[in-house]
């Protein structure tokens, strides 16, 4: 069975056409990566599948989400199959979060509409639980401070890791992650890397993975669509795209990175 299944996917400013007809489908579990230079297509290809485009962009095409069609709907068509089909981890965590509201309130909230959906009363006790049990799981520590923190008064990798819990703890079967890591020091970006590539395999969901940076894609996706200039020019298996890429575009990718690789570790070039 198909999880989401796009077809001509078009995306048009009032002047222009940004993206030109993107086919893909993925199956549950599967793991896609998106991969591109910036201005791509990558990101309005990945928020049309959730409705999330910005007023005054025009969707063609088809969008099936689990079985639903998301273009030309309207809101309250999608509204339910966010978080509950489908979630987002933006690059930018103050996307998913609040400024002004209370780290623990915001977990709160998908946690409750998990529970709701599912049809389960939560004790305030049971909450408690439930959000340590989400700090826990991204791999934050002293959880109380957390939170009853503010967003600004955690770090950037811990506002990732909360935006991470927050995307899942709503219990999709599907998550979009648009460039999570491009915002975080090197470091702290292999860590929330292997995070959510462990939190995605523990969970079983489908991971539509969005990123410029072709050996992190091949890190964590199974498939990789290369696109540029709002077409897809290649589709494969990770391994073979970046062994063996043929378009030109993913050749330059692919060599690209290879310098940098060797630039980083001093190596040869292959
Ligand atoms: N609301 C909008 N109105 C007009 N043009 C837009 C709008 N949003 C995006 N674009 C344009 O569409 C093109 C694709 O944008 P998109 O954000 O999908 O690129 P991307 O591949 O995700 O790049 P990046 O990695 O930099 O986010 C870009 O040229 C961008 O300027």
């Amino acid at each position: 069975m198909t999880l989401l299944a796009v077809e001509n996917l078009r995306v048009s400013a009032p002047s222009r056409e940004l993206v030109h007809g993107v086919s893909f489908a993925l199956a549950p579990g599967e793991r896609l990566g998106l991969v591109g230079e910036s201005g791509s297509g990558k990101s309005l290809t990945a928020m049309a599948v959730v409705g999330l485009l910005a007023t005054g962009l025009r969707t063609d095409g088809s969008i099936l989400l689990d079985g639903r069609q998301v273009v030309g709907q309207p809101d309250r068509r999608i509204v339910p199959l966010r978080g509950a089909v489908a979630s987002v981890v933006f690059q930018d965590p103050r996307a998913a979060l609040d400024p002004l509201m209370r780290l623990g309130r915001q977990l709160a909230e998908p946690i409750r509409r998990r529970a709701a959906r599912e049809g389960r009363s939560l004790t305030a006790r049971a909450l408690r639980d439930e959000q340590a049990r989400w700090l826990d799981r991204v791999a934050i520590a002293d959880s109380r401070r957390i939170l009853n923190a503010y967003p600004h008064e955690v770090s950037g990798g811990q506002r990732q890791r909360i935006a991470i819990a927050m995307a899942l703890a709503c219990g999709p079967r599907l998550l979009i992650a648009d460039e999570p890591t491009t915002a975080l020091d090197v470091t702290t970006q292999a860590e929330v890397l292997d995070l959510l590539d462990d939190l995605v395999r523990a969970e079983g969901l489908a991971l539509l993975f969005i990123s410029h940076d072709l050996p992190v894609v091949a890190r964590i996706a199974d498939r990789v669509i290369v696109m540029r200039q709002g077409e897809m020019v290649e589709e494969g298996p990770a391994a073979r795209v970046f062994s063996q890429p043929q378009h030109d575009y993913t050749k330059m990718l692919v060599g690209a990175a290879r310098r940098l690789q060797a630039a980083l570790t001093g190596d040869a070039l292959p």
